[in-house]
């Protein structure tokens, strides 16, 4: 697993604080982030891949300073956005997921083996040549989902992939992340999608509160809540 490091990080958007003082060490293979609106959460996800550049202190991914080796930090880090339509490119399905690979520069047959092996894994052969923008929303969180990991990042950051879907395809989603290989940092409000996770952080007023198993830590969470 990737090594995540947070190193006395500090935020604030226009003088308004939003982290403050957060050190983290993030090794475990599934990592759930949850909290109140407006607590931090999605702030703290997108550092890890150099989204948002911390105000003060550092975040490093094996090593990599994210604000100094953000292309390699990229590489190794993908990101999964709540809204799939942020991050479809490309008119055809198959097109949007070759496009990650483009950097690579593949010799074509592996880039298209590639990307035909994402399609399937994510149930998506059939709708190769279907437009993108047409297809459902669980549907285009499938398809954010290959795009991102067809190129094989090591560790996978999602802010909330499934906030705008409905209950069936939340679930959908939700099955395909739990079997992911891939190391995972998953921000949710749903939170039985992080119970069987390894490790759970709690966030609050731009604090981590707690940080623990899932059950101590939704434990703690549910007690701030009640
Ligand atoms: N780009 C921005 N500019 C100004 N303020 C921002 C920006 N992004 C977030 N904020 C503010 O920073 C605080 C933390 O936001 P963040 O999105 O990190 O929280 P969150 O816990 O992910 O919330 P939610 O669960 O509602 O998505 C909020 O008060 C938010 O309004």
């Amino acid at each position: 697993m990737s090594e995540i490091v947070f190193d006395a990080v500090s935020h604030d958007y226009d003088g308004v604080p939003v982290l403050h003082d957060v050190s983290l060490r993030l090794t475990e293979r599934r990592i759930g982030i949850v909290g109140a609106n407006g607590s931090g959460k999605s702030t703290l996800a997108r550092m890890i891949n150099g989204l948002v550049a911390p105000a003060a202190g550092s975040v490093a991914v094996d090593g990599l300073d994210v604000a100094r080796r953000g292309r390699e930090v990229r590489r190794r880090v993908g990101f999964v956005f709540t809204n799939p339509d942020h991050q479809i490119v490309m008119p055809t399905v198959r097109e949007d997921v070759a496009f990650s690979l483009r950097k690579l520069r593949l010799p074509r047959a592996e880039s298209d083996a590639r990307v035909d092996a994402a399609l399937d894994r994510f149930g998506l052969s059939p709708l190769a040549e279907r437009p993108a923008h047409r297809l459902s929303g669980g549907q285009k969180q499938l398809l954010a989902l290959a795009a991102v990991l067809v190129a094989r990042p090591a560790v996978l950051v999602a802010d909330e992939p499934t906030t705008l879907l409905d209950a069936r395809n939340a679930r959908l989603i939700e099955e395909h992340f739990a079997e992911l290989d891939e190391q995972l940092v998953m921000v949710t409000h749903r939170l039985d999608a992080v119970a069987g996770f390894d490790r759970v952080l709690v966030v609050d007023g731009g604090r981590i509160v707690a940080d623990d198993r899932p059950a101590a830590a939704l434990a703690a969470y549910e007690a701030r809540i009640a």
